[in-house]
């Protein structure tokens, strides 16, 4: 194993005292956050939103918007949690926004910051400058905005705002990344003939996360024709039309509920995830139809959403092309199922904030695995898994995927634990938490 000196930033793994039983309220959703910042950065009139996510994701967010001139306040009520209070105003340059790593900051506000009037740049993490960008830096450039990213198409980047934005008919290809689509959407009723974009790659990743898009966006009062209701296939119409200040409340992020459920599914015990949505946008709800192909059993009612394994793991074979958000976990638990899994249709993964198939094969091999890279996936056959460094490459879903093996192999070291700031801030106090909540019982696990 790796010498502890060398590697300070090591997390010992918990292992589950037994089968775990507990409940386990998650933090708000990064996705409805931060797509809630933004629509009321751009409404008329001030706006809440109740229980954000307060993570680096969605700080980020929050002083993008403010550096382009939007107020927001926090205001904390003891009965009712955590709000913030956004007071739009008129957005303008010169501005600098750090992106971090955040999908949603570097794909959501350059079309914002074409509406401000003045250069704003953009800057973040390394990993950034390798994400794709060029669907949202070309559709922007279609409809007349003078973009600098010196033959880049990624970051480091300024938008020209001109202070408005004709609008209009664009072309995109969306096929690395969902939020290039999302991302034009949120700013298109801002522009004065509104926006149809139509997509015009071969496949959409993330399809969950577009409706969300335009759910929320119909929330602030915009009038959004798509797809998901029967219009066009791949295109989405926006009429230009003013945004409202809404009060909205920030769903739990089910996909952040991941590792918790897996827990109670690899150890045979319960988990219990109050607010779990009965109607929602978020991806993470498939977790409840994966999980139980996968062994579990899942009840949702008022107490929210409880899982319940049954001692047994069971391999899938599943494409998560529209949610690939849940595969670093999925994977983990598929190590440590009873058969051979094949999780397809995330060949976008490569994109994300590390090559995620990659990663996912090299780490989980590391600790005697055999999980080999597809084309568009990952191949995953159960073995007998030791101890080990599981290296995260600053992605918060290695480190929680890391966990859940963690929790029935013994003395597994997660790298650098604290990248699950980037959506999950407290994870090592909840997971700790949870598994305080444990009955004590043997571990009835497959690797029990
Ligand atoms: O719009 C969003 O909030 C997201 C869309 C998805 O991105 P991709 O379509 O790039 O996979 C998802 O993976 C990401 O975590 C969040
Ligand atoms: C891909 C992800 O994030 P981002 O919003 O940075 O794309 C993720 O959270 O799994």
């Amino acid at each position: 194993m790796t010498d502890r000196t060398e590697q300070p930033d090591l997390w010992r793994a918990p292992s589950a005292p037994g089968a775990v039983d507990a409940t386990v309220t998650v933090p708000g959703s990064k996705s409805v956050t931060n797509r809630a910042l933004v629509l009321a950065a751009l409404s008329t009139e001030p706006g809440w939103v109740r229980r954000p996510l307060r993570s680096r994701d969605t700080i980020l967010m929050a002083e993008a918007l403010c550096s382009m001139g939007a107020q927001i306040d926090e205001v904390v009520n003891p009965a009712g949690g955590e709000a913030w209070r956004i007071i739009p105003a008129g957005l303008h340059g010169p501005a600098t926004v750090d992106v971090g790593n955040a999908g949603t900051v570097m794909r959501f506000l350059p079309p914002v910051a074409a509406l401000a009037d003045g250069p704003v740049r953009f800057e973040g993490d390394a990993r950034a400058s390798e994400r794709p960008l060029h669907g949202v830096i070309d559709a922007l450039r279609q409809l007349g905005t003078r973009i600098d990213d010196e033959g880049r198409g990624a970051l480091p980047l300024t938008v020209h705002g001109a202070g408005s934005l004709t609008g209009g008919a664009v072309e995109v290809d969306a096929s690395s990344s969902s939020q290039f689509v999302s991302g034009l959407l949120l700013s298109g009723p801002r522009f004065n003939k509104g926006l149809e974009l139509r997509h015009t790659g071969r496949t959409l990743p993330s399809l969950p996360h577009i409706r969300m898009t335009v759910d929320m966006l119909r929330i602030a009062g915009a009038k959004v024709d798509a797809p998901q209701d029967g219009g066009t296939r791949d295109v989405w119409r926006v009429a230009p039309s003013a945004l409202l200040g809404r009060d909205l409340t920030v769903e739990p992020d089910l996909s952040n509920a991941a590792p918790f459920l897996a827990a109670a599914l690899v150890t045979g015990g319960r988990v219990v995830i109050p607010g779990w949505p009965r109607r929602t946008t978020q991806p993470g709800d498939a977790l409840r139809g994966l999980f139980t192909l996968m062994g579990g059993s899942c009840e949702l009612d008022d107490r929210g959403l409880t899982l319940t394994g049954s001692g047994k793991v069971q391999a899938i074979t599943a494409d998560l092309h529209e949610v690939g958000e849940l595969a670093p976990v999925i994977a983990a638990v598929a190590a440590l199922a009873d058969g051979e899994s094949v999780l397809s249709g995330i060949a976008h993964l490569r994109l994300h904030e590390t090559d995620r198939l990659s990663a996912l094969a090299k780490e989980i091999n590391g600790l005697g695995g055999d999980v080999t890279e597809t084309e568009d996936g990952l191949r995953i056959r159960p073995m007998p898994l030791h101890g080990g460094v599981f290296h995260t490459y600053e992605d918060h879903r290695l480190a929680t995927a890391a966990a859940v093996l963690g929790l029935v192999v013994p003395d597994i070291e997660v790298e650098n634990v604290a990248t699950t700031a980037k959506t999950l801030p407290d994870f090592p106090e909840l997971w700790t938490g949870m598994l305080a909540g444990s009955d004590g019982m043997s571990c009835t696990g497959t690797r029990g």
